[in-house]
């Protein structure tokens, strides 16, 4: 079965619109888990717009699940994990001002580079996943690197299926019989969504873990939004 890993840097966003706590993002951590999540991902970045490095430390007690933590390994990044020591780090290539993630590693280019991270994180316990595009090449440069496993960038496959294309999975199912044959562990993620998570986790061999926070919080607001506009019409009685 796959895991699901619930992404939770739109509460912090929400959180820090108002300057306060509200929502508490340490209660939706621990709500998310009552309910079922099998694990919790936070993607801090450098302008901690939406998790703030505080959060990443304090989610560490909260989260009884599997803690991913994802993001570009820059040494604040890297010295962050190494801290926390969750229990997964993934790798991430996002520019600094990138909206969002927007490639995955050009695993061949930065093979040193990530050979030598992806080693310093497992010394340290921390399994280890690269993020990358589904192109055989970055598959097999992902091998080489050593890492535990692989998240395919899916937003490519979601914007295909949004236009009613059931081939933009093609390249994933090719990227993930690969994986399994090189004994790489198979995460996926962005812009994964009620509409196409079923599509996408029937046809992906081996698929371990997806991780989503975007559509899912939104889904979470339209979903809620019947049941809280009513309460308020009670309380207005
Ligand atoms: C790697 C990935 O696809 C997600 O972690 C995504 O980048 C979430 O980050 P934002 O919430 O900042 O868009
Ligand atoms: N790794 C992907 C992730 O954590 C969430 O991406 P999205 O669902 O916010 O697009």
């Amino acid at each position: 079965m796959t895991k699901l890993s619930v992404n939770i840097n739109k509460i912090a966003t929400l959180r820090n619109a108002r300057g306060g706590n509200v929502p508490d993002l340490l209660k939706v951590a621990t709500d998310i888990q009552k309910f079922g999540g099998q694990g919790i991902t936070i993607h801090p970045r450098p302008d901690e717009r939406h998790i703030r490095y505080q959060d990443a430390r304090d989610l560490k007690s909260i989260v009884c699940t599997e803690y991913n933590i994802e993001g570009n390994p820059e040494k604040t990044f890297i010295d962050l994990v190494l801290e926390i020591k969750p229990t997964q780090v993934t790798l991430v290539p996002d520019a600094i001002d990138a909206i969002t993630s927007n490639a995955g590693w050009d695993t061949i280019k930065h093979k040193d580079f990530l050979t030598e991270i992806v080693q310093e994180f497992q010394r340290n316990g921390i399994r280890t996943s690269i993020f990358v595009d589904p192109a055989l090449e970055m598959i097999e440069g992902a091998k080489i690197i050593g890492t535990e496993r692989i998240e395919l960038y899916t937003e490519a496959f979601a914007h295909e299926y949004s236009l009613g294309n059931k081939n933009g999975i093609d390249p994933y199912v090719k990227s993930a019989i690969l994986a399994n044959e090189l004994g790489l562990g198979i995460n996926a993620g962005h812009d994964l969504s009620l509409d196409n998570i079923q599509f996408f986790s029937q046809n992906i061999p081996g698929l371990l873990e997806v991780s989503i926070g975007h559509a899912l919080i939104s889904e979470a607001i339209y979903l809620g939004l019947d049941n809280v506009v009513n309460m308020y019409l009670q309380k207005l009685k």
